[in-house]
Formats: structure tokens, sequence, C-alpha cells
């Protein structure tokens, strides 16, 4: 900011702001826009951008919900034909859009009333455009806690903020839309895969390579109660990223029939233990981690982890890793990422919480935004072990294993999917095309 002139960053988000609002409206003449303006330099990128669009014949109208504003930015607003009003209840179709630049990242969580009472007569159909962040969120925790605004399109500046990935928060902010305003940034403390990182990251097969070594993954999942997860996990481990599949438990038939590469008991590079295990769950992880090998722990097993597990991968939901921590899941779901984060330091290992925007807490935090809501079926947290569980045997490290391996799972979600319901089998079968996608746009084979 100090090799820049005054407020050239500030123009460079309000016309990224405008730009963005105006594809919204499929043009910006005879539009009617609505600003909610709060005390600093976000209610400024609102009101410059509002300047911007009024200019270009939209009807623009600041709703001051502070004490104070940006002078400059309001005078702006006037002199390009916009002004102020008072707050007033909006029924649909009264505005085109109301644009919340109410706080950004100098934000404290929680809304003032002054702020509540103006925004809750307004009609839920009226489109929301969040500058930077909707208000009221944690913009660097993800966490929701108090009365936040809710956005169908947030558009941000210079680069993502936590909120943006990690739920509650990211759940607010409808579609993220990334303006490039020329920062120079230092390494993010918190990341979130594209396709190229995981491209970059995915074992690729050598032509000197054979099945062993690629990496054997053993899965010890299912029972005879719940021999369904069994087969979902080696679905999930069986997709063609590690070099064979080893099946141990009780499920041991049926996975033959539907998987006939799959084998029996023997030397594995990882292990994915507890899916649908039951009362056998104990057993299984205690055999698992004599083996000294890499390995993924989710469901039954979860609940028998009580040391710290160096070179683990733990699964849990938000319900899993509450009673781990024994805390309530609300707690959990309020915070996840900070859940995701004690959790790590205390088992020593990696740990992915499952849900809307999967988190994976190790050395750093990464954030899985690929997916579809789709994907909450049964049986998909047992691919997606699985899935964990081949990309270890081939050699990813746990952190990077956990982050890809949710990369892929959500990606063949929305593959799979395609805008419609998807059953963990459909979802299963689409790892190897997802990867293919990918091999093609990426590696040139
Ligand atoms: N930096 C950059 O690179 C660029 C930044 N840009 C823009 O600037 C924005 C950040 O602006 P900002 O720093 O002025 O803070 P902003 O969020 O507008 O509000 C702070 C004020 O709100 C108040 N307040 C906060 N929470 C509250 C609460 N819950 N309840 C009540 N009051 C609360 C707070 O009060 P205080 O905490 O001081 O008591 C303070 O007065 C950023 O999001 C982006 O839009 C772009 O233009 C380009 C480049
Ligand atoms: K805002």
């Amino acid at each position: 900011m100090a090799t820049l002139p005054d407020g050239a960053l500030m123009q460079r988000a309000a016309t990224g702001l405008a730009t963005a609002v105006a594809d919204l409206l499929g043009g910006v003449y005879g539009r009617r826009i609505v600003l909610l303006v709060g005390p600093g330099d976000n209610g400024g990128d609102a009101l410059y951008a509002g300047g911007v669009l009024a200019r270009r014949g939209a009807s623009v109208e600041a709703w001051l919900l502070a004490d104070t504003w940006h002078d400059d930015a309001l005078a702006a607003l006037r002199r390009a034909g916009g002004r102020t009003s008072a707050p007033r209840p909006l029924r649909a179709g009264a505005v085109d859009v109301v644009v919340d630049g109410v706080f950004g990242i100098g934000a404290r969580p929680g809304l003032p009333p002054r702020v509540a009472e103006a925004v809750i007569p307004i009609s839920s159909s009226i489109p929301f455009v969040a500058v930077d962040v909707p208000s009221g969120v944690g913009v660097d925790t993800g966490e929701g806690g108090g009365m936040h605004l809710r956005a169908d399109l947030t558009v941000t500046f210079g680069t993502h903020k936590i909120a943006h990935l990690a739920d509650p928060a990211a759940q607010a902010c409808g579609v993220v839309e990334l303006v490039d305003i020329g920062l120079d940034l230092p390494p993010a403390p918190v990341e979130s895969l594209g396709e190229a990182d995981v491209a970059g990251l995915l074992p690729r097969p050598r032509p000197d390579d054979h099945k062993y070594t690629r990496g054997v993954v053993g899965v010890r999942a299912g029972s005879a109660t719940y021999p369904g997860a069994g087969l979902l996990a080696v679905a999930g481990a069986n997709t063609g990223l590690a070099g064979m599949v080893r099946y141990v438990g009780s499920a041991a038939e049926t996975v033959k029939q539907h998987h006939p590469e799959v084998v029996g008991p023997g030397r594995v590079q990882a292990w994915v233990v507890g899916p649908g295990t039951a009362d056998d769950a104990e057993q299984h992880l205690a055999e698992a981690v004599a083996d000294d090998v890499p390995l993924v722990v989710d469901a039954d097993a979860l609940g028998h982890v009580t040391a710290p597990l160096p070179q683990a991968v733990l699964t849990p939901h938000a319900g899993e890793l509450a009673a781990m921590l024994g805390v309530e899941r609300k707690a959990v779901e309020a915070a996840p990422l900070r859940h995701a984060t004690d959790a790590a330091a205390r088992f020593g290992c990696v740990v992915l919480l499952k849900g809307n925007h999967t988190g994976i807490a190790g050395e750093r935090v990464r954030i899985t935004t690929a997916g579809t809501p789709w994907l909450a079926t049964a049986g998909a947290g047992d691919v997606l072990s699985g899935l964990i569980g081949a990309l270890l045997a081939a050699g990813l490290a746990p952190f990077d294993a956990a982050s890809v391996g949710s990369w892929l799972h959500g990606a063949a979600g929305t593959l799979a999917s395609d805008g419609g319901p998807i059953t963990a089998t459909d979802l299963a079968r689409a790892i190897p095309r997802v990867v293919q996608q990918i091999a093609v746009r990426h590696w040139g084979l």
C-alpha cells in the first residue's frame, strides 16, 4: 500500500465490485441499488462502487448505518447522482440488489442492533452482494457466532479470507468472486487446493512401476452387521490409485464378489480402519497400529483412539469429533476449524473433519471447497477413507493424502451428480474419471 498513490487499492476494489454487481444484474441503466454502509473502508468500497453504477444510470441510495462514514466516497457517490436515505422495509421486487458494505476485514463478529433493525425487514428474495465478506462473520476464523448477513455473491479483493473457505461463514458467502488488486502476499496460513495443485501432488505411475511399487492398501472395514461399509471402503481404495488392495474382515465373501481384484491379508503400505467394524473396531485398530505404517482411522475405530498416532489421518464427522474431544456437537459445528486443529494437536496427527467444506488440520490447514451437497449420503465417508488409504499407500504424506483425497472425493461427487442425486457407489465409480480428466488436462497424456 505504501508504494501506491493514496486510495489506489480502494479504486481497484470499487471498480471490481461495480463490475460484479453489473454482471449480476445483467445491466446497470435503470436498476435500483441499495448500499448498506458502515463506518470503515468497507463502506467506502460500497460508496465508490455505487458512484460508478450511478454514473452508468442506476438509481443508487446509501443507508448510512453508523455515526461515521468514508467522507470522500460519499462525496463521490453524491457527485455521480446517488443519494442517502433512511432504512425502510423492502418488499420483494422493491429494489434489484442490496450491497452489504457494513463491515469488512476490520469486523468483529456480530452485528450492532442498528444494522440488524435495518436489515431484518428486507425481503429475502432480494439479492445481496457482500463487499469482501458478509458483515458479522468471523473473518479470520470462519466462525458464525452471533448475527451476520448472508450473501448470494461475495466480491473479495486481493486474496480469499478464511471466512470464504471455512464453515459456517463460507455458507453465508454464496458465490465468491476474487478481484485481483495487485497485492504481494505472504504465504497463507490456510490453503485450498485447486485442480492444478492436485495434479502436482497425485501419484503418477512410472514406466518401471509394478503393483507393489505403486503401494498396497489394506482395508479393515465392515462386519456381519454392516458388510456394506466394508464394500464401500474397498470401493474407495480400489479406484486404481494404489497398486493393490487387501481386505481383512468379516465381509470378505461379499467383497470378493464385487471386487475380484482384491486379495486377502498380507503386507501393506497403509491401512484403512473402521467403517462398519462395530465391535471388532478396537482389535482392528490395535492390529493395524502394530504394523507401524500410515493409516486412516474412521467411524467405529475413532472411539478407540486414546494415545497420539503420528502416522494417522483421522476422518471424523462433527459428531464423532465432538465425542473424541468431549464437547457438544453444536460447538464443533460453530467452530469446525478450531476443533479440527485442537484435535490434530491432541492426537499428534492429521485430522480431517468432514463437512460442507471439509477442513484438514495437520502441519498447516487446508479446506476443500470442491463438492456438492448431494455428497451428504450414506457410505460417502467410507469411500473417502478408502480413497485416502490408497493415496497413503501410494506414498503421499498424511496431510497431502487427506487433502488430495478430499478434493478428489468432492470432484467425483460433482461429476457423478451432474446436478442430481448420487449414491456412494456412483461416487466411487466417478473417482477414476476425475483422475483421468486431471491426467489429460495437466499431465499431457
Ligand atoms: N486493506 C486492504 O488491502 C484493502 C481494503 N479494502 C476495503 O477495506 C475494508 C476494511 O476496512 P476497515 O479496515 O476500515 O474496516 P471495516 O471492516 O470497514 O470496518 C471497521 C469499522 O467497523 C467497526 N466495527 C467492526 N465490527 C463491528 C461490529 N461487529 N459492531 C460494531 N462496529 C464494528 C470498527 O469499529 P472498532 O472495531 O474500531 O471499534 C471500525 O470502525 C476491506 O474489507 C475492504 O472492503 C479495499 O478498499 C482495498 C484494499
Ligand atoms: K461487508
